[in-house]
C-alpha cells in the first residue's frame, strides 16, 4: 500500500495505474483532474502493474496528511463573502515542465512561475511560507528574518517536505532583503506580536520602525510587488507601509478582514446551523473595537443568519469574533495567533497569482467609497493579479453604513498621530 501524491500525478502520462489499495490524496487527486490524468485501480495486488511511468519507489504508508476536503466550487459571477475558497489556492498552477522532469531543484530556473517573500520568519511568518509554498504556485518563496540562520533553517525544514506533501516551489531563507528581488508578492510579517494585558495599538512605536526598514528594502528590492500587510497594529502599519513604500494604493494591502470573517463564520458554525465553510458574512471596519459584521449581509446556507439565532446570541458572537485576537493571546500567554492569520495571508495571495478573488474584506485606501473619511480601512474588495482590482459596494443598513464611517473617523485620527 502507497501514498499517491501530487508528485506521482505529475508524473503520469495521460493514465495513472495505482495498486487497489493505495491511498490517493485529495491534492493528488484534484492534480489528476488539473491535468486530465485518468486514475485507473488495478483489481489485486498481484496482478497490478506499479503505479506508471514512476521512477521512485512506492512511498510507504505514513501517517495520512490528507488537505481539507475542497469547498463547493463558486458559480462565476456570483457574490459570495466571507473566507476565500480552499480550492483558490489548494489547486497549484500547473507545473512547467522543467520541474516535472528530473526534479532537480535547479531546473527551476526558467520556471516562469512567479516569486513570493515573506518577511518575518516568525509564528505567522513561517506558516504563511508553507502555505504558499505548498500551493506550487510559485517558483520561490524567500522567508527573510533578522535572526541569523532562522529563515534559512526554517526554509531547509520546509522544502526537506517538499517531497512528502508534493510541491514544486522552492522555499529559501535570508537575513538580507536583497533576496526580495523579483519577488511578485510580498507578505509583511515582521515585527512585535502582543502579549496578554497588551492593545495592538501599544505595537506602534516598535513595530513602526520596523516597517520603516522593511519598506525601504521592498521600495529597492521588488519595486513591483504587491504587498500584503500582516504586522500590528494593521490599519497603522498598512499606512504606513503605503506611505513609505511610495507604493500605489492597489498595490499595499493589509489583511485581517479575510480573518475576521473566517472567525465569526468559525463561531457561527459553533453553533450547529451549517458548516463553517458554509456561512458567508464580511468583517469591515477595523481590526479591532471598531469592526463592522453587517448582520444583514450574513447568511448560512444561503439563509440570513439573523432568522436562525436569536439577536442577542448573535451579538455576542460579533463580540467574540471583534475579540478573538485577545482571546487566543490570553490563552497561549505568549504571542498572538498564526495558524488562521497564515491561511488568510496565503489564500490572499494565492487568489491574486490566480487573478481573481471573490469579494473579500481587506485593509485598503477607501478613497471616497461608502462615503466615509479617506482611510486605510477595511472594506469588501475584489483582488487581482496587480492587487486591488475594485471596492465593492455592498447594501448596508443606516446603522451599518454609521458604524463604518464611525470606524473610518477613529481609524484616521490614529493614523494622523502617526506623524
Ligand atoms: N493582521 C492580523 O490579522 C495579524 C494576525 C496575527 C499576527 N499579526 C501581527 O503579525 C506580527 C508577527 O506576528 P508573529 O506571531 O509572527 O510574531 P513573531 O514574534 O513570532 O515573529 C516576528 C518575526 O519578525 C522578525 N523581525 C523583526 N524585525 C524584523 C526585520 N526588521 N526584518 C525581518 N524580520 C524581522 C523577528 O525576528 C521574528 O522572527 C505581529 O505584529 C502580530 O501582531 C497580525
Ligand atoms: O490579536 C493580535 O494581537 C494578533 C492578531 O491581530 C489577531 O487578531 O490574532
Amino acid at each position: 500500500m502507497s501514498v499517491v501524491s501530487v508528485a506521482d500525478v505529475e508524473r503520469a502520462n495521460g493514465v495513472l495505474i495505482i495498486f487497489a489499495k493505495d491511498i490517493l490524496t485529495p491534492l493528488a487527486a484534484d492534480r489528476a483532474k488539473e491535468l486530465n490524468i485518468r486514475i485507473e485501480r488495478s483489481g489485486s495486488l498481484r496482478s497490478a502493474a506499479p503505479p506508471a511511468a514512476s521512477p521512485m519507489p512506492s512511498i510507504p504508508l505514513a501517517p495520512s496528511r490528507s488537505a481539507p476536503a475542497a469547498k463547493p466550487s463558486v458559480s462565476p459571477g456570483s457574490l459570495q463573502l466571507g473566507a476565500l475558497s480552499g480550492s483558490l489556492y489548494r489547486r497549484g498552477a500547473p507545473v512547467p515542465p522543467q520541474m516535472r522532469v528530473g526534479g532537480e531543484p535547479n531546473a527551476a530556473t526558467n520556471d516562469d512561475r512567479p516569486r513570493a517573500a515573506v518577511i518575518g520568519a516568525g509564528h505567522v511568518g513561517a506558516t504563511t511560507a508553507l502555505r504558499l509554498a505548498e500551493t506550487s504556485l510559485f517558483s520561490r518563496v524567500v522567508l527573510v528574518d533578522i535572526v541569523p540562520g532562522l529563515a534559512a533553517g526554517l526554509a531547509l525544514d520546509m522544502w526537506h517536505s517538499s517531497g512528502l506533501r508534493g510541491f514544486t516551489t522552492r522555499i529559501e531563507g535570508s537575513t538580507d532583503l536583497a533576496a526580495l528581488e523579483e519577488a511578485r508578492y510580498v507578505v509583511m510579517t515582521a515585527g512585535r506580536p502582543r502579549q496578554p494585558g497588551m492593545s495592538r495599538t501599544d505595537l506602534t512605536g516598535v513595530n513602526a520602525e520596523i516597517v520603516g526598514g522593511v519598506a525601504d528594502g521592498i521600495r529597492r528590492y521588488a519595486p513591483n510587488a504587491v504587498v500584503v500587510v500582516v504586522t500590528n497594529p494593521l490599519e497603522e502599519m498598512t499606512h504606513l507601509m503605503a506611505k513609505l513604500s511610495g507604493f500605489a494604493a492597489n498595490k499595499v494591502i493589509g489583511m485581517a478582514g479575510v480573518l475576521d470573517s473566517a472567525r465569526f463564520c468559525s463561531l457561527i458554525a459553533l453553533e450547529g446551523v451549517a458548516r463553517p465553510q458554509d456561512v458567508d458574512a464580511i468583517a469591515l471596519g477595523s481590526h479591532g473595537a471598531e469592526m463592522v459584521i453587517p448582520l444583514s449581509l450574513a447568511t448560512a446556507n444561503g439563509r440570513p443568519i439573523e432568522t436562525l439565532i436569536a439577536k442577542d446570541r448573535l451579538a455576542a458572537i460579533v463580540e467574540r469574533a471583534r475579540d478573538s485576537g485577545a482571546e487566543v493571546v490570553k490563552l497561549l500567554q505568549k504571542g498572538s495567533a498564526y495558524f488562521s492569520p497564515a491561511e488568510s495571508a496565503a489564500s490572499m495571495v494565492a487568489a491574486m497569482v490566480k487573478g481573481s478573488s471573490p469579494v473579500i474584506a481587506a485593509c485598503v485606501q477607501s478613497g471616497g467609497a461608502y462615503g466615509v473619511a479617506d482611510t486605510r480601512l477595511g472594506l469588501p474588495v475584489r483582488l487581482d493579479a496587480n492587487g486591488v482590482k475594485e471596492i465593492v459596494t455592498l447594501p448596508l443598513r443606516p446603522e451599518e453604513q454609521a458604524a463604518l464611517a464611525e470606524a473610518a473617523r477613529s481609524i484616521a485620527k490614529r493614523i494622523s498621530e502617526l506623524g
